[in-house]
């Protein structure tokens, strides 16, 4: 049974939970000092707390005369509150002005009594104290110290709890200040990848405010590159489903220039262990990224030099003595001391490059490069850069500068393989280096100017390609100032014999083998062949052959031949194969004796200028290394 009358218990209860409940901190205390008073008919009241020692206090609420006063500090030696602090309720009923005479604001005030009690944490340490006092005498009564007691309960509780907030918005300041001071960009999305939270680092990167990025989809964060959005959203999807990524370096969507970042992205799971968000750390590595693809373009380059170098010494000598080749290197001889611009058409195989590299090695530029483009090999979206060049951040993936083929070739020669092959707008900026010799590197500010002798092949009907409105009509007049056709092979079939022998010998040395020469058979095979893919397939039969040749003597079977397509005798059945085999037969038997009673045309009933008529149609011209 409390001391005091059940209707005041319920008076005071009442007081603290309607005075004060809905508010917290300062506004609590107020509103509990008031009641206070209020409830024990006093002239003063207060809630302290330690001001940064234990000898001094401040007010965190203090009311007196029936209002709240401004809050006040003051030191604790001579004041009753004193041994209050130390742990202890001290009642002073009356006199308290002649028992501390040196605390002057008991005078002032003209106080009498006193009744303070410490506030204690959970764990019992003192935090603070409550105290009343009176102008009149304040008799110990049960109800009194009761109702104080309660509102000290509640007191303490507040502190506590205030203390515990202060603590916990300091230490979230502290990690925020972490948090956004950090040199990395912090970042948290939600399952759907938009983003729950950022740093202020990660604004800083990203270029936006903490407003314009939250709520967005975060893979339109990233360039639309296969290492930017792509990428990312491979990642991501992992990371959703468990797994941990880290050291992923991405390519971020900036208008002002390229950002890669390395980032680390870890799920975080909800109580029930399931992917609730995701946690990303990214670092900025674009300083490096940029430097690699720097190293590495250098070192392409380098090695792409190195290549041109290494071709320009072992420049093959060109085999053949037919009078159609001879008439391609006489016009080699005429051209290549001058700077007209070449265009060497020619089915492919037929030695284009090796015509384009002569060229050049004739010309008053063989001291400078020979710079080699194929531009069939070029992705479409390249093909410019690759010319022209591109400075750093023209556009999404120029991650550093990069000159240009026209740049590298300056001095030199350009050779435009599969010229046929450029897109047309790439024709057009081909077009004003070849009339006004310069042209703009992509994001480039002022043009460059080149000094570059053009040499450009093709394998296509050029003038079809213009019809079709494929390649433009100016751009190929200009291109072809001064054309070269190479024959195909098999319109010079007399060249065979020669560039086989010739080719054997190149191989073996690579490859270490003796071989005292081609079988006569095979000889004849190879010279009958119609050699789609020109002097390049020969290449690869003989080098085949070579490689499976059990003898010194090499050779190649028929159906290695037969077996392509293309090949000029046909389907073994068909009528002009027969007769081809016949012919071979009874040339084989007369040792290539074709006029006379024992050649070859009395034998087959034909006159000796029909057969050879027919042999050349054959693709059958007669073996150079046999006599007759
Ligand atoms: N007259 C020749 N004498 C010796 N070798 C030749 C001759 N013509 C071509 N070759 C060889 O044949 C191969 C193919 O030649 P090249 O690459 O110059 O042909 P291309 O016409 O440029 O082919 P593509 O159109 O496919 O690029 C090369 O190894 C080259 O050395």
């Amino acid at each position: 049974m409390p001391p005091a009358g059940i209707d005041e218990e319920i008076a005071a209860l009442r007081a603290i939970v309607e005075g004060t409940a809905g508010s917290t901190g300062g506004r609590f205390f107020e509103s509990l000092v008031g009641h206070l008073a209020a409830a024990l008919g006093v002239s003063h009241a207060f809630v302290a707390e330690f001001a940064g020692s234990a000898t001094r206090v401040r007010t965190l609420a203090y009311h007196g005369k029936g209002r709240i006063l401004p809050n006040v500090e003051f030191d604790l030696a001579g004041t009753p509150c004193e041994d209050v602090v130390r742990g202890n309720l001290c009642h002073h009923p009356a006199g308290i002005r002649e028992k501390f005479p040196d605390d002057r604001g008991l005078a002032e005030l003209g106080l009498e009594s006193y009744l303070g009690v410490p506030l204690l944490d959970g764990a019992g340490e003192v935090l603070g104290h409550l105290a009343v006092c009176d102008v009149r005498p304040m008799p110990p009564e049960p109800r009194t110290l009761f109702i104080f007691r309660i509102f000290a309960a509640r007191a303490a509780a507040e502190l506590e709890r205030s203390r515990i907030e202060r603590r916990l918005t300091e230490s979230e300041r502290r990690y925020r200040e972490l948090y956004d001071e950090a040199p990395n960009a912090y970042v948290s999305l939600d399952r759907g990848f938009r983003l729950a939270s950022v740093n202020r680092t990660a604004c800083q990167l990203l270029g936006r405010t903490a407003g314009e990025l939250l709520g967005t989809d975060a893979l339109r964060l990233f360039a639309a590159t296969p290492k930017g959005r792509d990428l990312a959203e491979k990642a991501l999807r992992e990371v959703a489903a468990g797994a941990e990524i880290s050291g992923l370096e991405l390519e971020v969507r900036r208008d002002d220039g390229p950002l890669w970042v390395s980032t680390w992205m870890r799920p975080s799971r909800d109580a029930g262990g399931r992917v609730a968000s995701i946690n990303a750390i990214w670092a900025d590595v674009t300083d490096r990224v940029l430097a690699e693809a720097e190293r590495a373009r250098l070192a392409e380059q380098n090695l792409y030099l190195r290549q041109e170098i290494q071709a320009a010494h072992d420049s093959e000598e060109i085999v053949g003595r037919s009078p159609a080749l001879l008439a391609v290197l006489e016009k080699v001889r005429r051209v290549a001391p001058t700077d007209a611009t070449v265009l060497i058409q020619g089915e492919t195989g037929t030695g284009k490059e090796l015509i384009a590299r002569a060229i050049h090695a004739a010309s008053p530029r063989r001291d400078r490069p020979l710079i080699k483009v194929n531009c069939a090999a070029l992705p479409a979206g390249l093909v410019e850069s690759e010319l022209f060049g591109h400075e750093k951040g023209a556009f999404t993936g120029a991650v550093a500068r990069r000159t240009g083929r026209f740049a590298l070739a300056d001095g030199g020669s350009i050779f435009l393989d599969e010229v046929g092959e450029l897109p047309l707008d790439v024709q057009a900026k081909l077009l004003r280096v070849l009339q006004e010799r310069e042209f703009d590197t992509i994001g480039g500010t002022a043009p460059t100017r080149v000094d570059v002798r053009v040499i450009a092949a093709t394998n296509r009907d050029l003038l079809a390609a213009v019809r079709e409105r494929a390649f433009r009509e100016d751009l190929y007049y200009r291109l072809g100032v001064f054309p070269i056709a190479l024959p195909p092979l098999r319109d010079r079939a007399e060249d065979i014999p020669l560039l086989s022998r010739s080719l054997l010998e190149k191989l073996s040395r690579r490859i270490g083998r003796r071989f005292d020469g081609i079988d006569p058979d095979t000889l004849r095979r190879l010279t009958a062949y119609a050699w789609p893919g020109n002097v390049r397939e020969l290449e690869n039969v003989l080098e085949r052959a070579v490689i499976l040749a059990p003898g010194p003597t090499l050779t190649v079977e028929p159906d290695v031949l037969g077996a392509s397509p293309g090949a000029r005798p046909g389907p073994p059945d068909s009528l002009e194969a027969i007769q081809r085999e016949h012919i071979l037969e009874v040339l084989r038997r007369t040792r290539w004796v074709i006029e006379g009673p024992q050649g070859a045309a009395a034998a087959l009933g034909l006159h000796p200028n029909t057969l050879r008529s027919r042999l050349k149609k054959l693709g059958l011209p007669r073996p150079t290394h046999e006599t007759s």
